[in-house]
């Protein structure tokens, strides 16, 4: 059974390329969530991670407590098909007709694949896009707010081993050195941690040799022997197999679905291994772009709403250890709670037109707009 409000798939008017738009729920307010733009063996398995993308950030929004929807969008790229400049406005521009016709359903941002800059293409179609550069008006880069909010988790998982938030001293193990992965590890490393990294880019070795990291080949980082494994690269890093290898006290990180399948959660916690759900270790960077392109707050603010994420992660690891569950039951169990809080989907939630926020002149706080749905 599809758990989905809605999945729009379409083959690019320009490039020709599947365009997957995946609106999960809007119970609690319209949709958002990145695009992914990435390589696939087949388009359906674009589709695959559009769907479980979408799933999550529903449950990021939910956790987080924003009245946000979770959707996703992915662009299925032919393994070794590379974008030109040219090309790579018309895939935009196609993704940016698809969200269009969804009518304020779903908004969209950056995720693997996309930045800011891509943003600002969408955005020349539709209103319905966040984290555009801040010189057109967005709130920038999500990286740097998803690092400090997987740092931030990463604190409440630290004291629970060793009693202290600090992380100086302690060894970690990055997976991924991407726009998120290396902020983080520069974050680490800055307050003394011991870190070992990977990637499969090799070129990425120089930014290990900078920090004074160990690199690690892919393959071998996730049995290392350390406190904590971050994973910040793709999804489903964690099988039954993986999760028998691991050497680590916790895996903590920003990349989303990290489980290949949801028992993993189980096998690890029968390990002893914190695992803390990806969907609460990677909400800064849309805490940050809600607070402060839809509630208007002060940078301070939304800083602050980020930095909560540890204050989160305290609650739920405390939830599961009362409860005998594991996190992943309790941080479900919260976003179910919060969900069916929500009253019965007679109306349809959609982002709010850009013609409103520059009526208001951007500073008004902005609530999401019903529609009745027929
Ligand atoms: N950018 C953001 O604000 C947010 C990102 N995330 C998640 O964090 C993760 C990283 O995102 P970004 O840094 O933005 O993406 P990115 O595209 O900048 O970086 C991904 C990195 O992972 C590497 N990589 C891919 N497969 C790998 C593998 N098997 N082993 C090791 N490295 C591998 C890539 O070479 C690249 O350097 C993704 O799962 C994303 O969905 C989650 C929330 C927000
Ligand atoms: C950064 C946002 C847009 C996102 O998709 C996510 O949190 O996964």
């Amino acid at each position: 059974m599809l758990d989905h409000e809605q999945v729009a798939i379409h083959a690019g008017r320009r490039s020709r390329l599947p365009v997957i738009v995946a609106v999960h729920s809007t119970a609690l307010g319209p949709a958002a969530g990145g695009l992914r733009l990435w390589h696939y063996p087949d388009w359906r398995d674009g589709l695959t991670d559009a769907l479980r993308l979408s799933a999550a950030m529903t449950s990021k929004f939910a956790v987080a407590g924003l009245p946000i929807g979770g959707g996703k969008a992915v662009v299925a790229l032919p393994e070794g098909m590379e974008l030109d400049a040219d090309r790579r406005r018309d895939v935009l521009r196609d993704v940016a007709d698809v969200i269009a016709s969804l009518s304020g359903v779903y908004a969209t941002g950056p995720d693997v694949g996309t930045s800011p800059a891509d943003m600002a293409v969408i955005g020349e179609t539709t209103p319905h896009v966040f984290c555009k550069p801040t010189d057109l008006g967005g709130s920038g880069d999500s990286s740097p707010h998803t690092a400090q909010g997987a740092l931030a988790a990463l604190r409440a998982v630290s004291r629970r081993l060793h009693g202290t938030s600090s992380l100086g001293g302690r060894s970690l193990a990055v997976i991924g050195l991407g726009r998120v992965g290396v902020g983080l590890a520069r974050l680490l490393a800055a307050e003394g941690a011991v870190l070992t990294v990977t990637d499969i880019d090799l070129d990425k070795q120089k930014i290990s040799d900078e920090l004074g990291a160990v690199w690690r080949s892919p393959d071998e980082i996730l049995a290392a022997d350390v406190d904590i494994v971050v994973p910040a690269a793709l999804g489903s890093v964690l099988t039954s197999r993986t999760a028998a290898d691991l050497r680590c006290r916790a895996v903590v990180g920003p990349a989303n679905n990290q489980l290949a399948t949801p028992d993993v959660a189980d096998l690890l916690y029968q390990r002893d291994i914190i695992w803390v759900p990806d969907y609460v270790a990677s909400a800064g960077g849309v805490i940050n772009a809600i607070s402060a392109e839809l509630h208007r707050v002060s940078a301070d603010e939304a800083r602050a709403r980020v930095r909560a994420i540890e204050d989160t992660v305290d609650d739920l690891l405390d939830t599961a250890q009362r409860c005998g569950q594991t996190p992943a039951q309790a941080a479900s169990e919260l976003a179910r709670r919060r969900l069916s809080a929500t009253s019965p989907a007679k109306h349809r939630f959609t982002w709010p037109d850009a013609s409103l926020l520059a009526r208001t002149g951007g500073r008004q706080r902005v609530r999401a707009t019903r529609r009745s749905t027929p």
